[in-house]
Parts: structure tokens; sequence; C-alpha cells
């Protein structure tokens, strides 16, 4: 299905990607090569945003060879072909990329992402191991973080949470927010640039799919009424790039959702903690219950917060001492 004609510069598209796509067409004369970006993916095809408007692609054997699988947000060079889908022989450099942690090393979610979005809500314990972890991941992959505190209206002392929350990054913004009322969501908008894509993750249940739908000013996003058990549930299954209104764009993947952290060093930002941790009684500490551990001494002294080492024995895969089961199934 086409759609009308895009102005790619709205949907991310800049000078360096155009640089980039120059110097593989050098490379590749007499193949028309143009510029589209990934919006969904499925087995060795994908859906992509070009000027045209929405086309169906498939990856060229080279592409397959060349052991780059394109993800939603990649901008790709592709070749049309009369009476039959796209053909993808490219991916451009990723200028950012979200990550996760899988048994086999990392899955790319998403490319290109410049602002991500980490919500959360007071109605239930703010959990700050994860939301660092959140943070991490953001910063590892070279993209942009905010906080999102949405339903304020259900705390009594919202200052005090948003402190909390400040307190985890004094870099990051934090804004307050309620979602369904549509307050605080011109203050959201205004963190997303010209032409940038943002990602929303946050765990379920917290109002993505309800900040999506304001932020769209349509019902975009399916949303799910939390029952009683404020777990939540997941009520959005397809990958998405969704265009936001006066440019930008809106990544929407349910993988992304509530992403673990991946990182390349998962000891990075947490100089303070290796540097103590050299003076644990074993070498293979993981600060956990180990006698002479230098790092739980530290936090009993006070110089270094509980949280910090939770999220530092996350990045590391140390089990953590929160309960599983406030983990989303
Ligand atoms: N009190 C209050 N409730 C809100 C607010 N924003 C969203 N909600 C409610 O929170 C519930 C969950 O919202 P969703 O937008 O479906 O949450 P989600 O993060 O997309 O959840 P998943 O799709 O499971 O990942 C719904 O019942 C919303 O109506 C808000 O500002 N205040
Ligand atoms: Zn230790």
């Amino acid at each position: 299905m086409n759609g009308p004609e895009l102005n790619l510069s709205e949907i991310g598209w800049t000078p360096e990607f155009e640089q980039a796509a120059q110097e593989v067409r050098l490379g590749a004369p007499g193949l028309t090569l143009l510029p589209g970006r990934v919006a969904g993916v499925g087995r060795n095809t994908a859906t992509l945003w070009t000027q045209g408007g929405a086309q169906e692609s498939v990856f060229a054997g080279t592409l397959r060879q060349a052991d780059v699988t394109p993800v939603v947000g990649d901008w790709v060079l592709a070749e049309p072909v009369p009476d039959a889908p796209l053909r993808v022989h490219a991916v451009l450099p990723r200028r950012t990329q979200l990550a996760r942690a899988v048994q086999s090393g990392m899955q790319l979610l998403s490319a290109n992402v410049d602002v991500v979005l980490v919500m959360t809500a007071p109605d239930g314990d703010i959990d700050e191991a994860r939301l660092s972890r959140y943070l991490e991941a953001v910063r590892a992959g070279g993209a942009r973080a905010a906080l999102l505190l949405n339903k304020v209206d259900l705390t009594r002392k919202p200052e005090a949470v948003l402190a909390q929350l400040r307190a985890l990054d004094p870099a990051v913004p934090v804004l307050p927010l309620r979602a369904k009322e549509g307050e605080g969501v011109a203050g959201v908008r205004a963190l997303i640039g010209p032409g940038e894509t943002a990602a929303l993750i946050g765990s379920s249940g917290m109002g993505k799919s309800t900040l999506t739908n304001a932020l769209l000013g349509r019902e975009a996003a399916q949303t799910g009424e939390v029952g009683a058990t404020r777990e939540g549930r997941h009520t959005t299954t397809a990958r998405t790039l969704y265009r936001l209104p006066g440019g930008g764009v809106l990544v929407d993947n349910p993988g992304l959702r509530d992403i673990e952290v991946w990182r390349e060093d998962a000891a990075a930002g947490f100089e303070d903690i290796e540097a103590l941790a050299a003076d644990c009684r074993f070498r293979k500490c993981t600060h956990g219950s180990e006698p002479g551990c230098a790092v739980v001494r530290a936090v009993a002294r006070g110089q270094i917060s509980e949280e910090r080492v939770e999220a530092y024995r996350a990045a590391q895969g140390f089990a953590t001492g929160r309960p599983k089961a406030k983990r989303r199934k």
C-alpha cells in the first residue's frame, strides 16, 4: 500500500545519511538505490517508508551474506524492481542503537532513535534499579534519555517522587505527566526535535499506549485497562513506526518496551564500584552475600547507594536481590 508522498527529512533523513548513501552508490554503479526507512521487519522482508510512501521490500542475497539484518528505524538503500518489491542492498551506518540481552548475546531492537522516553508511574514501587538499567542501555546505544513520571494524579507527593527520579541521573530530564488527561504531553512533544525519532519504554501498564495516542492525536495504539493486580497486560503486538503530527517519528516496538540492558562493557559507568571490588576477599565476588565484600561494606558506610550496586549487579548478570515475581512475564 502506497501512502502519500513523504518528506524524508521529516522522518529522520539527514545530510549525514545522504553522504553515506552517496558512498554506497559509488561502489554500486549502474544500480538505482533509493533511501527507505524500515518501519517493520519480517523474515528477509521489510516495510519501508520511501519518498513514494510505504513500500514492501525483500533483502538482496548480498545483504543476507553481509550479516547485517535491518531493524526498525534503520535507513536502507533499495533498488526498484518492476512489478515486484524493492530489493534492499545496504543498511546505512546507524547513528544510535537499542539492544537487549538475549542468551546468545545481543539482539538489536531498533536503530537511529534520538531520544528514549523512559516511563514509570507511582502506582507501585518505583523500581530504581530497573530504571537505572534502562538509562544505561539508552546511553550505551548513543541516544538521549528522558524520564516520564506518568499518573502523577495517583500520588499525594509528586515532588518527592520526581526528586527521587532526578537523583538517578542529574543529566536526564524528568517530566511529570497525566497522559490520560493529556496533561504534560506538550512538554513530552517538545523533547522530540524536528525530524527526530523517539521511543517509549517502560514496564507494562505504565501508560505507554495512552501517551502514544495522545502524541499522535488518535487511537493508534491499543490501550489495555489494568486490572486490580496492577500487573497490566500486553496489548500491543505489532512493531511499528508512527509519524508524529508536525514531523518526527515514534517507535513503538513491543520488544523495546521493556528492554534488558545489553552493553559491550557491562562495567562502563560503574568504575567506582569496580574500584571498590578490587578489595573484595573473593576475586569472583558478586557483591551479594559473600563474606569480606568491600562493596557491601561501602554500602553499609553510605559511600555508595544500594540502588546503584543493584543496577551494577543486574548489568553484570548477577542474580539481584529483588524478587523475580516483580518482573513482568
Ligand atoms: N490514573 C491514571 N491512569 C492512567 C494515566 N495514563 C494512563 N493510565 C491508565 O493506565 C492503564 C495502562 O495504560 P496503557 O497505556 O495501556 O499502558 P501501557 O504502558 O501501554 O501497557 P502495555 O501495553 O501493557 O505495555 C490504563 O488503564 C490507562 O487508562 C494517568 O495519567 N493517570
Ligand atoms: Zn564484593
